[in-house]
């Protein structure tokens, strides 16, 4: 119906791999983030623990009166009996993790407002413009966007207008077809749903006295239904025909046969909505798809691109020009734009028209200071922990350290849900600013495995090199030290030998990640060089890097050292 509607370069968006992202299907949407069900869950988990606890005291009770039998039961039971016996940190550790939406955000009432007076037009029925907002990571964009949506959609709930929220996260939905895939089975989704409803709201009607009778007096069919769901505001005369619309619950049927009909049309709507694969359509299908389902009702439907760069990134600014121009050709629905991103710079490589239409409006958010970082832990530290368990310079110090950062709060929060998991695990009652301390080291050592880890397996092999160098107790290593035994490495590992010059380049990334400290010294006529050390703990990173499967083949590393002094 709307083929060849789409503006679409990339040919490569047809060849969709079918491991769709699993981290996309818990991306929390507005409607499903749980912020309202979560105190219940949550009462319900310590409930939980509360239950297990006296389970556990009690089985420890009948397992003294019957030692002799069940000696190896109580060994077992001795082990957590142990782990459970201190007093409890936390009162709810889940108020601490990145998944939990708070209710309230300190330090972004300006932005949330600003964001509420632009969406606002779409509770009046009209296209709200589109929204960019950008900031540095963790200063709070994702939470306050979702806030706001959740708010939208219960207001719009609140005043019967049909307005929707569909939230992406881009950095796993991350091609035109996913996206669009993903919009389409969303809408399709709903549309369904709503089909069913009304589907069942006219059988209600037509086994009425009226129906079965076979003589419906428009009147009186009209008030013998509820019409709850009016979010559809055309009248069946109004019907374009492509674009069906569900408003005739609240109109005549002249017939019994005319209120069969028209259940048979909305059945048969239902069945043309086919969801779309997560691979193998024609983009323009796809597109198309989501096009029509979309345009099924009268609707204002926001889509927030959450890491929309990634998206550009990795597929240019198709979707985008595509629907950001789409507004022109719906005919029933608006849709509306927001998108959400940690590097402005990505605007520049997009169409000018595109940016100016996704720039429309613009939110920055600053990053937070140190003490905006504490408000926002003091808020959270309340509610996730019991009452005394903070000594007084947790917080000023988790709030320090992630102001240094770049004032990123889910830094913070981090800090301080590790700080609290290192004092229960000491089984101490109180979570100490050593704790703060030891939990920034853990945090940044996580984070330099995590790099190393999903390093290429080039890099790896280079900086595996420096490790054999320093462990054999090299000093200042230059960059042909590291080539020699890199070279071997390679023919042991049976791999392709990069030159020099790339190698060399690989140490400059390697020093830019923070992974190796490179520096340039002059050696006089012998020119410069570049003098290397690790700058991170030498066994764990080792230990990582032996865990690829394709390094740790090599079975005694030692003998290539020696490749140092046969140069
Ligand atoms: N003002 C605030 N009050 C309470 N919690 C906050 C506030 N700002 C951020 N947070 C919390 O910090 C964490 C990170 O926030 P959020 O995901 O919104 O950041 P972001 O700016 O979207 O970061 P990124 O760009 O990396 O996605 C979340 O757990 C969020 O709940």
């Amino acid at each position: 119906m709307h083929n060849n509607r789409i503006h679409n370069n990339s040919s490569s968006d047809n060849l969709e791999s079918s491991h769709e992202n699993k981290r996309d299907s818990q991306s929390t949407s507005p409607t499903e983030s749980g912020d309202f069900t979560l105190d219940e869950d949550m009462s319900q988990d310590n409930n939980h623990s509360d239950t297990a606890n006296s389970n556990t005291r009690n089985r420890t009770s009948s397992a003294s009166e019957d030692d002799i039998d069940h000696s190896e039961n109580r060994e077992e039971q001795g082990l957590f009996d142990n782990l459970l016996s201190g007093e409890p940190i936390f009162e709810n550790k889940e108020v601490l993790r990145p998944s939990y939406t708070p209710r309230k955000l300190p330090h972004r009432t300006e932005q949330i407002n600003q964001m509420a007076t632009i969406l606002v037009s779409a509770l009046r029925g009209d296209t709200p413009s589109n929204i960019l907002i950008y900031g540095k990571t963790g200063t709070g964009k994702t939470a306050s966007a979702k806030f706001v949506s959740q708010e939208l959609e219960s207001t719009s709930q609140k005043y019967d207008v049909a307005c929707e929220v569909e939230y992406i996260n881009c950095e796993v939905t991350d091609t035109q077809y996913r996206v669009l895939a993903q919009l389409a089975n969303k809408f399709i989704e709903k549309n369904r749903n709503q089909i069913d409803k009304r589907i069942d709201e006219l059988k209600t009607l037509q086994s009425s006295d009226q129906y079965l009778s076979g003589s419906a007096s428009s009147a009186e069919s009209i008030d013998s239904v509820d019409t709850a769901d009016d979010t559809i505001s055309k009248s069946p005369d109004e019907s374009t025909g492509e674009y069906l619309n569900l408003s005739d619950i609240a109109s005549p049927f002249d017939s019994a046969r005319d209120l069969d009909d028209r259940i048979e049309s909305l059945r048969a709507d239902r069945e043309e909505m086919e969801l779309v694969p997560m691979t193998g359509w024609p983009t323009d299908r796809v597109y198309s798809t989501f096009f029509d389902a979309v345009d099924y009702h009268e609707r204002v439907a926001v889509i927030m691109l959450d890491e929309v760069d990634k998206l550009v990134e990795k597929s240019g600014d198709d979707t985008l020009y595509n629907l950001s121009r789409m507004n022109s050709e719906l005919d029933n629905s608006r849709i509306s734009i927001i998108g959400i991103s940690n590097d402005l710079k990505f605007t520049d490589f997009l169409d000018p028209r595109v940016k100016s239409s996704l720039g429309e409006e613009e939110i920055v958010f600053p990053p937070y200071d140190a003490n905006q970082l504490r408000d926002i832990l003091q808020y959270r530290a309340d509610v996730s922990f019991k009452s005394d368990a903070l000594t007084d310079d947790v917080i000023p110090l988790c709030a320090a350290f992630a102001a240094q950062e770049h004032g990123d709060a889910r830094r913070a929060l981090d800090l301080l849900r590790t700080a609290g998991e290192l004092a229960e695990r000491s089984q101490t009652n109180t979570v100490e600013e050593d704790h703060v301390r030891q939990a920034q080291d853990k945090i940044e050592l996580d984070r330099v495995i995590e790099v190393v880890r999903t390093l290429p397996t080039q890099s790896k092999i280079v900086l595996y090199s420096i490790i054999l160098l320093e462990k054999n107790g090299v000093h200042s290593i230059n960059t042909g030290e590291v080539f020699n035994i890199y070279k071997r490495l390679c023919e042991e590992l049976d791999t392709d030998v990069l030159t020099q010059r790339r190698v060399t380049d690989l140490i400059s990334e390697l020093d830019m990640l923070g992974i190796v400290n490179a520096i340039v010294v002059s050696k006089g006529r012998y020119g410069r060089t570049k003098e290397i050390s690790l700058s991170v703990p030498i066994e764990e990173t080792e230990t990582v890097l032996l865990s690829d499967s394709r390094l740790g083949n090599i079975e005694n590393a030692q003998p290539f050292v020696q490749a140092r002094f046969d140069n």
